[in-house]
């Protein structure tokens, strides 16, 4: 028979945490920004950009991976997802929003660890990276997600892509999304598979972790201005549009767009100077966000 306590103070004073298994908490954070890639004198485009650090230790020793870590026992997850933030970029001060927790028994083998990914925006100027205590080395990934087929019409195959250039690193995964169940619309279920060689591949399941950020940033930036948290303080009607095309992985129509911009932006009276960020392009009205306003 349960022991019966009088008093909470009472029942707290006899209770056992130890006599049930207890999860172990982390935080992922998956912070974006937007790089500038010059396509030729006159064209510049937006690219995604997300912060993965090598993993120093095992599991998953050598592998590319979100930052992240632990929660301690006397902090919010909030609380630690800055702190690892803070200790592996110096970011401070970023919009920074809760994505989803994932719980899936096998996702670390380890032991039982629930995660609870963040997504942090931060303009490029304002990051400065370093490999923290137990990764060798972080770096900026491009990631883009296209539509490779059609399987019916409840299925699409996607192909996700984290890469570095730089690094000789090509990552490809196959999404797999179901948005139909017997035709009725409902919640995307998405079934991820590896693509590229087995060496190089992300760690734990930030794969699924990386295809839901996407998923929920080409949402929200169509209904909220989260994507002038990527762009520097001033910047031309190109860029922001470029911004939006890339976040949005399609292009936008230009005339309704710039309508749209309207409420979120205001003229900042200035032009560009010749040879604006390397481009040999006409001068172009300067504009900053409308923060005030807007919020
Ligand atoms: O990097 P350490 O501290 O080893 O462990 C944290 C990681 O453990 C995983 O479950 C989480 O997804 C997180 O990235």
């Amino acid at each position: 028979m349960e022991p019966f306590f009088e008093t909470e103070e009472e029942f707290l004073e006899n209770y056992k945490p130890g006599d049930y298994e207890r999860p172990s908490v982390t935080v992922d954070i998956l912070l974006f920004t937007l790089d500038e890639v010059k396509k030729e004198k006159r064209t510049m485009e937006k690219e995604l950009k997300l912060l993965l650090v090598k993993r120093g230790q095992h599991p998953f020793k050598g592998c590319w991976a979100l930052p992240g870590g632990f929660v301690g026992i006397d902090e919010s997850p909030e609380e630690a997802a800055k702190r690892e933030l803070k200790e592996e970029t110096s970011v401070d001060n970023v919009y920074l929003e809760q994505l989803c927790t994932y719980g899936q028994p096998e996702r670390d083998p380890r032991m039982r660890v629930i995660s609870i990914a963040y997504i942090a925006l931060a303009k490029k100027e304002d990051i400065l990276v370093s490999a923290g205590d137990d990764a060798q080395e972080a770096a900026w990934f491009s990631v883009s997600k296209t539509k490779m087929m059609d399987f019916d019409s409840d299925r699409e195959a996607w192909l996700l892509k984290v890469e570095n250039e730089s690094l000789g690193i090509h990552m490809g995964y196959q999404v797999v999304e179901t948005k139909k169940k017997n035709g009725v619309l409902a919640a995307k279920e998405f079934e991820i598979s590896l693509l590229s060689s087995p060496k190089e591949k992300l760690a734990f399941d930030h794969s699924r972790i990386i295809n839901e950020s996407l998923e929920r940033l080409r949402g929200k930036v169509s209904y909220t201005p989260i994507a002038f948290n990527l762009l520097s303080e001033e910047f031309t009607m190109y860029e922001i549009q470029s911004a939006y095309e890339t976040l949005l992985g399609r292009p936008v129509w230009k005339s309704n767009f710039r309508k749209e911009m309207d409420q979120y932006v205001v003229d900042t009276g200035k032009m560009t100077e010749k040879g604006y960020k390397g481009l040999s392009l006409r001068p172009a009205k300067l504009f900053r966000y409308r923060q005030e306003e807007s919020e």
